[in-house]
């Protein structure tokens, strides 16, 4: 299988890295287009791929074409790829808010997969939401799934229009977990901790609280009650939490995500 990858950033990266580690394309099928010179030449000295700075005839070549630039950029590089694009290749875009109809008008060509994965495809850990249009068959629907399945899970959803949701939840996701984390090594601080040891306190934590989550047969509630003794420690924080509404706000935030990714759809 040959592959081009048009933005190779975090995301693009995460995706070309995991498809070299499982074997699913070889260094020279791989075909990295990247405007940024700095991180060009940091792929070329890592020897990831074939890199290039511009999208030329050369991406005819690719079975599939991932485009992982922002989404703000996606309009500046459409009439390259719709003068290259040949009728039988795959797009697969994971740029978030913009709709498989879009991508099809503005690039002239029907094959299009519409995917939104997360940041721990770095580690083969993400979690991938994924559409097709209905112009895609089986079989190149299945051959990117297998590829996106070397980031990580995957799950197929039928309706385009939930694919702004998986960006608000599992998308933007792992900032949320973050900021908690940066949160909780905060408060360590303020109570006298050096910030390594209130770090190590707080991701041993988390570690170990999302293995409970797992393993545990217990809903969160249970878990929450197996920590909360009454009149306890956790239950003044609890209800200090209650009180700042913060539980509502995270919720209120996510929403705002998913707001976001529809205006993308529409700018
Ligand atoms: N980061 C995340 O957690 C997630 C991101 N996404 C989506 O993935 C996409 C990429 O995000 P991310 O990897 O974080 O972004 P990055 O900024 O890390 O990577 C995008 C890269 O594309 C380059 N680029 C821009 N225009 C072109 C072009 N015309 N040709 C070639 N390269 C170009 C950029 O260069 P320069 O910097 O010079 O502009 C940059 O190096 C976005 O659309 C985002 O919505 C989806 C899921 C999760
Ligand atoms: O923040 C963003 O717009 C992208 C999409 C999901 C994660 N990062």
């Amino acid at each position: 299988m040959k592959i081009a990858i048009v933005g190779c950033g975090n995301m693009g990266m995460a995706f070309a890295k995991s498809f070299l580690q499982y074997d699913l394309v070889k260094k020279d099928n791989l075909l990295l287009i990247e405007k940024s010179i700095e991180r060009s030449e940091a792929l070329k000295a890592e020897k990831t791929g074939v890199v290039v700075d511009t999208i030329s005839s050369r991406i005819s070549d690719a079975d599939l074409i991932i485009l992982s630039v922002k989404p703000q950029d996606f309009s500046a590089l459409q009439d390259a790829l719709r003068e290259a694009i040949q009728p039988q290749q795959v797009i697969l875009s994971i740029m978030a808010g913009i709709p498989i109809s879009a991508i099809q008008e503005k690039l002239n060509h029907r094959l299009v997969i519409r995917a939104m994965p997360n940041t721990p495809a770095m580690l083969g850990m993400g979690i991938t939401g994924f559409t097709a249009a209905k112009e895609v068959d089986l079989t190149n629907l299945r051959k990117v799934e297998n590829l996106i399945n070397a980031t990580g899970r995957s799950i197929f959803l039928e309706d385009e229009s939930m694919l702004d949701a998986v960006t608000a939840l599992s998308g933007s996701g792992p900032a949320y977990f973050y900021y908690l984390v940066k949160a909780m090594v905060e408060a360590g601080k303020q109570m006298g901790f050096d910030e390594s040891v209130a770090s190590l306190l707080v991701k041993q934590t988390m570690l170990g609280a999302f293995h409970l989550i797992n393993t545990a047969d217990k809903s969160l509630d249970d878990l929450i009650k197996a920590v909360a003794s009454k009149g306890g420690t956790t239950e003044a924080a609890l209800k200090r939490f209650e009180e700042g509404e913060l539980a509502d706000t995270l919720i209120a935030g996510i929403k705002a995500a998913q707001v976001r990714a529809t205006e993308l759809s529409k700018s």
